[in-house]
Order: C-alpha cells, then structure tokens, then sequence
C-alpha cells in the first residue's frame, strides 16, 4: 500500500533573477505522510512549508527530486482530485452567500444536482454553518467563519488529503478551538491532513507526526508521542499532601537514586482561563 505523501531529496531552486543567482527553498527533503495521520510541517517563516505544499499540488515543478501522492506522481492533474487545500489566505467572493459560494467550488470539481446539493449540506453541517448563516453573503462572515467555509471548500469532492495552510491564522482562540475539534473529527472520518502553522500549542495538540524545516531542510520528524516526552523524566501530580509528607517524599526519592527538579502548584494554561470565562459570558454576536 503506497503512503498518503512520499517526497524523497525534493529540491526546489528559485532563480533570483540576472546576476542574483538561485536560492535553495526546498533543500533535499525527504518526508513520509501516512494514510490516515494529522501531519505537522513546522518552521520558520521562508522555511520552505508552503513550496512543499505547491509542489505536492502540482503549482510549483521541483528543480530535482520526487513527491507523490498514494503512490502517483503530484505532476498528474488526476492525482489533485485527492487533495483538498485551504490556503493561508483564501480568496472567496463577498457577494455569494456561504451556500453559493459551496455550490460554486463543488461545480468546479464536477459535482452537481442532488448530490452537490446533498455534500453541501453535509458540510454546511459539519462545519457549524447550516443554522441560517449559510444564506447570508460572505462579506458579513467573521475571520472565523470564513476559514470554516474555506475548510467546506476544500472538502466539497470529498478528497482524501486535505492541505490546510495556517487554518487558525486570524481566529479567535473559541474559533481556533472548533477548527481544530474539526480536523479531530476529520481524522477520525479517515482523512489524511497536512497542516501548516506557527500555533506550536495547537499542532501539538492535534498532530501524530511532525517535520520541522529550516531553510528548506529538514531539522526535526518523528511522532509526536516519541518527540514529545522528556525520556529520563516522570511527573507526578498530587493533592491534599501536606509539606511535611512532601519533604518525606522528597528524601525518599532521593534515597532511591531519584532527584526532584520542581515542585508547586501546576498553572493552568491561558487559553483555557480565556475559554472558560468566554463560555461563562454567554453567547457572542456571532453564535
Ligand atoms: N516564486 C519565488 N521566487 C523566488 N523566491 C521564492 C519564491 N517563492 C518562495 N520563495 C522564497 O523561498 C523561501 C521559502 O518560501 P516559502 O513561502 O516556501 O516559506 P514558508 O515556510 O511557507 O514561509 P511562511 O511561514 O512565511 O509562509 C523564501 O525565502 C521565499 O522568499
């Protein structure tokens, strides 16, 4: 079974122009996405992430190298039809209601009738937006609104792939969160999904795998669950314990060959002190 994405030494060399010279985007790149997987490409601004992804959507051709989509070349126009992309700033026309605009996409890609129909709604569903906002034009759409019917978009053939490109960019951390519980459900409905983004915090929260690239190589992949966790360290999280009981604990670990680096109470992360209180405002404008 060929892998959802395979890039084996993908070089992508720009030309700068009469006596500039060239610049390396994509340096040798080898990188494996498995069917299935929410995959994280991570690095710094002009790292090469979104040469990466024009290349694997046919926009881009590589200088030398290959990548490949279920094992069939990404130069094949009918390799596309498996992929779905949300880019970093999606152009959509103001004038069209959110329905409209998923009707418009979906005839691009050859659907039509009942089940464009039929897939629209679905998504409309899917992506919160079938509770009446569908019919109102795009204009009035908040940042968030407009990337959930940018992720409608980019699912209307249903693809197996999906690209998102900076999906949260903009979003209010509420917003952020129904994103990224989206992409959850996605993979759990068997999409594979190649996600782009500087919020380490919400990669990290939703991805299997990651690749980290600097100046077009590749300096960090593994999954998370390998990359993640300190290996020589343990953390234990305690209540009611009173600090004469925490110094007993502490002189025990010591004498078992052990060493404790931090005690305290744990923080609570800002996002969630935000959400919480947001949630407890009650409903905003846009809901
Ligand atoms: N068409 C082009 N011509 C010349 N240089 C380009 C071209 N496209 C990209 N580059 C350069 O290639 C490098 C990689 O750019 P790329 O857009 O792939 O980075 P990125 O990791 O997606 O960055 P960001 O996080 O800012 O989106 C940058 O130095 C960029 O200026």
């Amino acid at each position: 079974m060929p892998e959802a994405i395979e890039i084996r030494q993908l070089t992508k060399k720009f030309q700068l122009g009469w006596r500039r010279g060239t610049m390396t985007a994509v340096d040798a790149l080898d990188m494996t996405v498995r069917e299935g997987e929410v995959f994280g490409l991570l690095g710094p601004n002009g790292s090469g992430k979104s040469t990466t992804l024009k290349i694997l959507l046919g926009l881009v051709s590589p200088t030398s190298g290959s990548a490949s989509i279920f094992g069939e070349s990404c130069h094949r126009v009918e390799t596309h039809r498996l992929i779905g992309y949300l880019p970093e700033n999606p152009y959509f026309y103001n004038y069209l209601t959110g329905e409209e605009t998923l009707r418009f996409f979906g005839e691009l890609t050859g659907l039509s009738g009942k089940l464009l129909r039929q897939r629209s709604g679905e998504l409309l569903d899917l992506v919160g937006l079938a509770d009446g906002r569908q019919k109102r034009r795009l204009r009035g759409y908040s940042k968030g609104m407009l990337q959930r019917i940018g992720l409608a978009q980019a699912l209307i053939h249903d693809p197996e792939i999906l690209f998102l490109d900076e999906p949260t960019a903009g979003v209010d951390p509420v917003g952020s969160r129904e994103i990224r519980d989206l992409i959850l459900e996605l993979k759990k409905r068997g999409k594979t999904i190649l996600l782009c983004s500087h919020l380490l915090e919400q990669v990290q929260e939703v991805c299997d795998h990651i690749c980290v690239l600097h100046c077009g190589k590749k300096i960090l992949d593994g999954r998370m669950e390998e990359l993640a966790p300190v290996q020589n360290r343990y953390s234990v999280t305690m209540e009611n314990i009173t600090p004469e009981n925490l110094a007993k604990i502490e002189a025990e670990i010591a004498r078992l060959g052990g060493r404790v680096l931090e005690t305290g109470h744990p923080t609570t992360t800002l996002e969630k002190l935000f959400l919480e209180a947001v949630e407890k405002a009650g409903p905003t404008h846009e809901s």
